[in-house]
């Protein structure tokens, strides 16, 4: 199914997704499944001409500890894991995912809500493919990153070929997509979203700010400042877009939002809810979307 996407793209680079599920170490079931799913990926790796995975994200394990406002975002590179919310996500899945009968998942939030880092875990758990429409679009364009492509070409000409991945991965199943922040600004992005099950990762700026400050905002270019702060421009730039994009998001059939989750699991702090935590509470709120 990826090599017919990247054909349709015209790319022959493997964009499968590196495993991030932790790998509970009591846990025969769940070590065997993600295990069987790596080297089913390996294998298509090897059907398409391998260049680059399409993360440098790691596959252990994934924890945020109850971090200060000014701890980095690495504190996800932690080796620590949850066994008990892994099985508590991976129950959710297996409940979850025949109702959705194949339907694509697309994960859209503002810069840095964790649309990739939860839609890895989430196509780990559905046994889905995940794509991150960013990638996509660098490879369709030579490789470039969105960086360059604004430099070079422009916003609208990135749109475009945001609207084009968009279109392609429409006609898909079995993939959770994360989606670029601004993908929702277009109507037409939509029509092919709403072929899927869209998910609007809900963030308070001020924590999206703390974490795209940690990680630097160099690989997002609506981001860029030259002087000042740079948690006071970055929150500046994206209280900007937010005010343009808010009733956009609306659009999305389901949304998870951190402050509930935060408060759901007595959290003061946004910062507290881990990502294997913010899966679940997607899977949770995809099922009330389907019952209904
Ligand atoms: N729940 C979380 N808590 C803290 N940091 C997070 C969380 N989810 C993601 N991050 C970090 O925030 C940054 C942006 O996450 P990412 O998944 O790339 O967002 P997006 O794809 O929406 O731009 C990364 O450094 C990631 O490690
Ligand atoms: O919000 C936006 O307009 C953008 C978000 C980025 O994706 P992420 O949301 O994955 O950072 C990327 O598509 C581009 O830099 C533009």
């Amino acid at each position: 199914m990826e090599a017919k996407l990247l054909q349709s793209l015209h790319l022959t680079t493997w964009t499968g997704s590196d495993s991030v599920f932790p790998k509970p170490n009591n846990s025969m079931g769940l070590s065997t499944r993600f295990e069987r799913k790596r080297r089913v990926n390996m294998l298509k790796c090897n059907l398409v001409q391998t260049v680059k995975p399409v993360t440098g994200r790691r596959a252990s394990g994934l924890k945020v500890s109850c971090a200060s406002q000014n701890s980095p975002a690495s504190v996800l590179e932690s080796e620590t894991f949850t066994t008990e919310e892994d099985l508590v996500l991976k129950k959710k899945s297996e409940e979850i995912e025949p109702c959705l009968s194949g339907r694509c998942i697309y994960l859209v939030g503002m810069m840095g809500s964790g649309k990739t880092t939860i839609g890895q875990i989430l196509a780990e758990v559905l046994g889905y493919s995940f794509f991150d429409s960013d990638k996509l679009i660098e490879l369709s364009v030579g490789g470039t990153t969105v960086a360059d492509i604004f430099k070079l070409h422009g916003e609208a000409f990135f749109r475009d070929n945001e609207t084009e991945v968009l279109h392609k991965l429409s006609t898909m199943h079995r993939l959770v997509i994360s989606t670029g922040g601004g993908a929702v600004v277009r109507p037409i992005n939509w029509k092919y979203m709403h072929k899927g099950i869209s998910v609007f990762i809900d963030v308070p700026l001020d924590a999206l700010a703390q974490r795209l400050t940690a990680v630097g905002t160099a690989s997002r270019p609506l981001l860029h400042h030259e002087s000042g702060d740079a948690y006071t421009q970055t929150l500046k730039k994206l209280s900007k877009l937010w005010e343009v994009r808010s009733e956009a998001y609306s659009n999305a059939q389901v949304r998870v939002s951190l402050e509930r989750i935060a408060a759901k699991l007595g959290h003061g702090d946004v910062c507290c809810v881990n990502p294997t935590q913010i899966a679940i509470e997607a899977l949770i709120q995809i099922e009330d979307y389907l019952k209904k």
